[in-house]
């Protein structure tokens, strides 16, 4: 499919261009560029025939000339075309955009491994589970029923996460984990190298499923709400997840004050730091101690991330489980800047 390389003008009606954008007209309506691109010619010399969203119904005709896309436009604009299947076509000036930028002036180096981010407490492990697990899981949250928010849909285990309090209501339960989950938690309890893991019995899951290019805003889980440990195996598609630690002293902005695509200054390095990790499918993240406690996480609202000079384009989804246990007494972290027990 073409790049997208030019749009539909903006309230530049009538401003004229070399290229046109044609709706109603593409490959999903049985027309091929090939086929789009010799009726057009009759008006002039066609420089290309473009995908211009993903709909395939829509196409920019891109001419050498200016005044090939004015005739153009005049003789079929709005009309029924004959050599184009009969198609009423609704078409414009397009002007040519710039090619995105992977690489968005706010970017910053992405780890493959936890270590390299040098947050204590943050630990990486890649094929936590294997592709047939993966798939399973995946089988066994779609045949249940999904809760849509705002841009991703959401699955509670356990108990139910309340996203207007960011916490849990521990007086109602909704029950045992379901089966299929257990096989994760086996594993989860024979991590070795951490001291309570096998001790810790996880009782709240909350499954997320990100379109490609949805995120997550900036935040740390509620102190309150869980405790120490939080885990999260990322299947289906990559992304990547970014960590942000604020100066001593400086508040906080709210987790819903800040959307990823609008951080209020990005590199104000003086406010925080800032650190990113590639999560692969089937990967299983860890926030412990200073990471779960102390660094804000999130994901950039990003449809391709740049990894070590790789653009990574996320898959038409991400599906996360997050698996953490409720906290039935106050939290008496070593945090208390961000401890809403301790403030
Ligand atoms: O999708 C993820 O990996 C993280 C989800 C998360 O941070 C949360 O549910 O609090
Ligand atoms: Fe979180």
């Amino acid at each position: 499919m073409g790049f997208p390389r030019f749009e539909r003008p903006k309230g530049l009606d009538g401003e004229s261009s070399p290229n046109l954008y044609v709706a109603n007209c593409g490959p999903a309506v049985g027309l091929s560029f090939d086929t789009i691109a010799s009726v057009f010619s009759t008006f002039g010399e066609v420089n290309g025939v473009y995908a211009a969203d993903e709909s395939g119904t829509r196409v920019i005709v891109s001419y050498i000339e200016e005044s090939s896309a004015q005739t153009a436009l005049k003789a079929l604009n709005r009309r029924p075309c004959p050599d184009l299947g009969g198609r009423f076509l609704h078409i414009q000036y397009s002007i040519m955009q710039l090619p995105k930028q992977v690489n968005t002036n706010d970017s910053i180096p992405v780890s493959l491994v936890a270590s390299e981010l040098n947050i204590p407490g943050l630990h990486l492990w890649h094929d936590f589970v294997t592709a047939t697990e993966e798939e399973e899981l995946l089988a066994a949250v779609d045949d249940r029923p999904w809760k849509s928010l705002a841009k991703r849909r959401v699955q509670h285990y356990g108990y139910e996460f309340l996203y207007e309090t960011r916490n849990i209501n521990t007086r109602e339960s909704m029950g045992e984990l379901p089966s299929f989950i257990s096989p994760i938690l086996e594993r989860i309890s024979l991590i070795s190298n951490l001291d309570n893991a096998a001790n810790i019995v996880l009782d709240q899951v909350t499954v997320n499923e990100y379109p490609s290019g949805v995120g997550l805003s900036p935040h740390i889980d509620t102190h309150s709400a869980f405790e120490g440990l939080i885990f999260s195996l990322s299947l289906a598609g990559p992304c990547i997840m970014e960590f942000r630690r604020y100066s001593e002293g400086v508040s906080l902005p709210k987790p819903d004050s800040i959307t990823d695509n609008q951080v209020e200054n990005p590199n104000s390095s003086s406010n925080f730091i800032r650190r990113a990790i590639y999560l692969p499918p089937r990967s299983m993240l860890l926030l412990s101690g200073e990471a779960r406690y102390a660094w804000l996480h999130y994901i950039p609202h990003h449809k391709i991330d740049l990894v070590k000079d790789s653009a990574i384009r996320r898959g038409s989804r991400r599906v996360s489980f997050t698996f953490r246990k409720v906290r039935t007494g106050p939290c008496k972290c070593e945090f208390p800047q961000h401890c809403d027990s301790q403030s």
